[in-house]
């Protein structure tokens, strides 16, 4: 048997106790100016890693609460969702990014999002020492939906909110964490992609900020390079020459139309990052791309 390798010891000197020190003294201009903020973080299937990424993740959300922000997570869980079908031998096709739903899918879908994803983060929150307390959009009506295409079957288009529930969460220093899974006025349960989802959610919040996770570092031009601020403009360019294919058109799609309704600004990031949130909101080191309406 190979000779176990001993435990590297990592020591911790008095030059970075002063330069951890000095992080948080130059993060004082942003922890004011994100105190009360509304951030809806929108946490990708691909972006949910280890149980050591979901812990970081979660104490950032918590910290970003201590400091005074109104966090509200919505998240995917397209990955999952696809290996529960597997295992129950369901097939599954996509059309223009939306997974075609039909009866026996939506009840796989709702399953593993409402169930096994949202209770993950939901625990992981709890562990680092907030109140999470996990939704979907059925609960409070927090989401309303009718159908969005009747060739997609049981996918959703949202088209009602409850923000004022939201804001009495937060008031309660509960943090908010949702399923992109809706109730029809028909009695139907619908399934809502989770950036479409997060997006209306900010948007009918008027949020400060929406922090879209997924599992590259941004929006990459032609040349591959991360675009740190793209103007609304150039999306539609990029969109039209191809640069922009793919998972990230529901994304820069949801920007557009968050942005239009009132959120402030939209920033799609690498949410395996360590602490990406942070990062982004009390760093000058923005994290990812930043849209924001024009001035
Ligand atoms: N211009 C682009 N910049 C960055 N990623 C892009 C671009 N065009 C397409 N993509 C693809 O979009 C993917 C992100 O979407 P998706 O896989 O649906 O993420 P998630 O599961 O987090 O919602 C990236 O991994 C990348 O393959
Ligand atoms: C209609 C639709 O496509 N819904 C998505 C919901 C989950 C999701 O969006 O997950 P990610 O954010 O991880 O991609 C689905 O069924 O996969």
């Amino acid at each position: 048997m190979p000779e176990e390798e001993p435990m590297k010891k990592q020591t911790v000197t008095a030059e970075d106790w002063i330069a951890a020190a000095r992080t948080l003294n130059a993060a004082l201009p942003n922890l004011q100016r994100y105190d009360g903020a509304t951030v809806v973080i929108k946490l990708g299937g691909h972006a949910m890693g280890s149980d050591e990424a979901m812990e970081s993740f979660a104490r950032d959300v918590v910290l970003m609460q201590q400091v005074g922000v109104n966090p509200v997570i919505v998240h995917g869980g397209g990955p999952q969702i696809n290996q529960m079908l597997e295992r129950l031998t369901i097939k599954s096709d996509f059309v223009g990014g939306k997974r075609v739903t039909d009866l026996a899918t939506v009840e796989v879908v709702e399953m593993v999002l409402s169930g096994l994803v949202n209770k993950r983060i939901v625990q992981a929150i709890n562990a680092a020492g907030g109140k999470g307390v996990g939704l979907s959009g059925k609960d409070a009506n927090l989401m309303v939906c009718e159908q969005a295409d009747p060739a997609l079957g049981f996918v959703g288009k949202p088209v009602g909110f409850n923000p004022d529930f939201l804001r009495s969460l937060h008031a309660a220093e509960i943090i908010p964490v949702i399923a992109p899974i809706g109730g029809g006025s028909d009695g139907a349960t619908y399934n809502v992609n989770g950036d479409t989802a997060a997006g209306a959610i900010a948007a009918s919040l008027k949020a400060d900020r929406l922090l879209l996770l997924t599992d590259v570092s941004g929006v990459k031009d032609n040349t591959g390079e991360i675009v740190s601020e793209i103007t609304p403009e150039q999306i539609r360019q990029m969109t039209d020459d191809g640069v922009i294919a793919g998972g990230m058109i529901p994304k820069t799609e949801t920007a557009l139309a968050a942005i239009d309704d009132g959120v402030r600004a939209v920033v799609i990031l690498d949410g395996r990052a360590p602490n990406a949130c942070l990062l982004e909101l009390y760093t000058e080191h923005g994290a990812g791309s930043l849209i924001r309406p024009p001035r």
